[in-house]
């Protein structure tokens, strides 16, 4: 029994020991003095002193004491390595690119910005037309407001004079909505082939010069237009042409960045022909759908504009046709718009007209108005500032806006 009692007050003494010995240990740990920064012996130049959580894999903790200086000890302090040291960087993220909205949910929403910005329009004849008695007066309004929305002199009185002999022909019971709305779209022509030509032939890019005076919003159309092939999965290269001004070349290359579309550029205020032939030599060596070309838009002397833009075409038509010459016209300006147009179509041979700003005036009239004047389509409307903002044209949904 006494040997038993020995025993127990010998491990009860060493367990004792045991325990103020690991408590003291603990205790010389957690009053260690920090790891002082290394004295910068280098004039200013170290490096701060990383976070240990911080450290990328190869840092060894512990041993930066100062001693670690290399010989020469003329840089930024830094530790010598053991043995092969791989220093791995995080991997750089890829920009994040925009996806560009779809076609059905763009055109829904787009639909109904041009009810709202034009259908006044059509609720205004409409309303007109709708009164019990037609008389001299009434069909004074509707021509009013007819040219109030620059549908335009001529057209403005076709329409009017076939809306008059329908009503009278077809009697009281006729709907009048439905007769305004085939009257309106025989008026914005639906033969019309609106469809954009971007694709080329014999393997080549499709080519697409994209013209109009400043501020028109050339560049944000080739921006809005390459962001719809890419939701189409077309591959794109971007020519920046309008080398008049910096600021349009730079606004260009940010939207190719944001899609992940190339842009060729040349330094300010160089030749505009050799950009384009640059782009288009670009798209043609690395396979693309299309290439999209901004141009500048001065308007200076008409002499100036075919100069330019008839080498730029010429130019770029050594290598690959140009299918495509888009006039971009701002809808709010009216007959000043209309001025404009008739000199580019002198200049170049338009195909297509992008109209933009239809967000921002009550004047779809224009449609008519332009279409007429050039002989050529309306093809893309512009509905606002947005990147997704440009829709395709198309008579019928067109005229629906308008009468809301
Ligand atoms: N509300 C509205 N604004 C538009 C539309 N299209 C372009 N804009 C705006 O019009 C302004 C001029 O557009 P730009 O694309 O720079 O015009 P540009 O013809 O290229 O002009 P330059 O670069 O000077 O040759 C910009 O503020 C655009 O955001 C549209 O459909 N609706």
């Amino acid at each position: 029994m006494g040997e038993w009692l020995y025993l127990v007050i010998g491990i009860g003494v060493l367990a004792v020991v045991a325990i103020v010995g690991l408590v003291a240990t603990a205790g010389r740990r957690r009053g260690a003095p920090p790891v002082e920064a290394p004295e910068d012996r280098a004039g200013g130049l170290l490096a701060p002193e990383r976070p240990v959580d911080e450290r990328r894999p190869g840092d060894r903790d512990g041993d930066r004491d100062g001693e670690d200086v290399p010989a020469g000890g003329t840089g930024t302090l830094t530790e010598v390595p053991e043995g092969p040291v791989t220093i791995e960087e995080p991997p750089t993220p890829a920009p994040e690119l925009d996806r560009p909205e779809g076609t059905q949910s763009r055109l829904v929403r787009l639909r109904q910005r041009l009810s709202r910005s034009q259908g006044g329009l059509g609720r205004g004849l409409l309303a007109i037309l709708s009164r019990d008695r037609l008389d001299e007066d009434a069909w004074e309004d509707i021509e009013d407001t007819l040219l109030t929305a620059d549908i335009g002199v001529a057209p403005t009185q076709q329409l009017v004079d076939n809306l008059r002999t329908r009503l009278r022909v077809e009697g009281g019971a006729t709907d009048v909505r439905a007769v305004l709305r085939e009257e309106l779209v025989t008026l914005v022509d639906p033969t019309m082939d609106r469809t954009l030509k971007v694709s080329g032939a014999d393997g080549k890019p499709g080519v697409v010069l994209v013209v109009g005076v400043n501020g028109a919003g050339k560049t944000t159309t080739v921006g809005k237009i390459s962001r719809i092939l890419v939701a189409q999965d077309r591959s794109v290269v971007l020519g920046a042409a309008d080398t008049f001004r910096a600021a349009a070349v730079e606004q260009l290359a940010t939207w190719g960045e944001r899609v992940g579309v190339p842009v060729v550029r040349g330094p300010e205020g160089s030749d505009p022909a050799s950009v384009g032939f640059e782009a288009v030599k670009q798209g043609i060596a690395d396979c693309v759908d299309t290439v999209l070309v901004d141009t500048a838009g001065r308007l200076q002397n008409k002499a100036g504009l075919m100069d330019e833009l008839g080498k730029v075409k010429r130019v770029i038509e050594k290598q690959a046709e140009v299918t495509e010459v888009l006039l971009v016209l701002d809808a709010t300006t009216g007959q000043n718009g209309m001025v404009q147009a008739r000199v580019f179509s002198e200049v170049v041979d338009v195909t297509g007209i992008v109209l933009t700003k239809l967000d921002g005036s009550a004047k779809g009239g224009i449609v008519v108005a332009v279409q007429r004047e050039l002989g050529v389509p309306v093809k893309l409307v512009g509905l606002g500032e947005g990147p997704d903002d440009l829709a395709p044209f198309d008579a019928g949904a067109f005229v629906d806006a308008l009468l809301g």
